[in-house]
């Protein structure tokens, strides 16, 4: 590949592969469906799994998987071409999504988590259709860190997601592997390398959740002060202190 010298793709494959150490992502013998949207994250992960598969000493295979959620003007031949072009083996899907959220989704709730709904049970059978016991997802450390404000803020948890959930059907398995990449490594590696970007064409696309963006903003505004910010939550993450929450479920008050 002819990024793989370059030090700023070493620097998302080493965080990417101490994700994988600390969070025992991935074993031996798995086969990993790499969901692919297009978007600039989902490329990353899949390069940078593809980098580490070839240097390591465990066998895992990945199947590239993208979905076509129906919307016109998803350019998913953009995608293929790209996965062909690496030599990715994949599988492109397309579902009637759209026309299913048009007609089911009700009015106010939000487009992106009804489509986010449908396209995890489409990515659950295509993964035990091509045999696959992981589904990796392109979620970085900037995703973690807003989802735990957002939850603070407007939900009154604590929680963000988590690099490795088994899923309700007991079945496979979801990874998050560059919990530890922040996006703008992301951007800057994508920029590099011409990734051929498309977006996914729905009628929001584009628009992003307006408190997410606010958490976005925040975290950039607290960076200019606090330079380690991104670092720090995400340490946070793994470093509780359980004795000094108020959960009732977690210790006898
Ligand atoms: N149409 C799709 N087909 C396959 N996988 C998808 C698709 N859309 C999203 N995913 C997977 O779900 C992850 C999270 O989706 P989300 O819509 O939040 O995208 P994102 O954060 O903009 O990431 P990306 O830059 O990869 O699109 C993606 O990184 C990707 O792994």
């Amino acid at each position: 590949m002819p990024y793989s010298d370059d030090s700023l793709f070493r620097r998302i494959r080493k965080l990417t592969g101490k994700a994988i150490g600390d969070f025992n992502l991935i074993e031996e013998g798995d086969r990993i469906a790499v969901g692919v949207s297009g978007g600039k994250d989902s490329y990353t992960l899949l390069h940078v799994l593809e980098s580490l598969r070839r240097k390591a000493p465990i066998r895992y295979e990945l199947v590239a998987v993208n979905i076509d959620a129906g919307y016109p003007g998803y350019r998913k031949e953009v995608v293929a071409e790209h996965l062909r072009a690496h030599g990715f083996a994949h599988r492109m899907e397309s579902t009637n999504s759209y026309q299913v959220i048009e007609e089911k989704r009700r009015p106010g709730s939000s487009y992106c988590s009804f489509c986010a709904r449908l396209r995890r049970g489409v990515l659950y059978s295509l993964a035990d259709e091509l045999g696959c016991n992981k589904i990796a997802l392109g979620h970085h450390l900037d995703d973690f860190i807003e989802t735990l404000l957002l939850n603070q803020f407007y939900v009154g948890t604590l929680a963000a997601m988590s690099p490795k959930l088994a899923a309700d059907n007991g079945r496979h398995t979801v990874i998050r592997p560059l919990v530890y990449v922040e996006e703008q490594d992301i951007i800057n590696f994508a920029r590099a390398q011409a990734l051929p970007v498309i977006c996914c064409a729905c009628p929001v696309c584009g628009v992003v959740d307006q408190k997410r963006k606010r958490m976005k903003r925040l975290v950039r505004e607290l960076a200019a002060e606090i330079p380690h910010i991104r670092r720090s939550m995400i340490g946070a993450l793994g470093n509780v202190h359980a004795g000094h929450l108020l959960d009732k479920a977690l210790q006898e008050f």
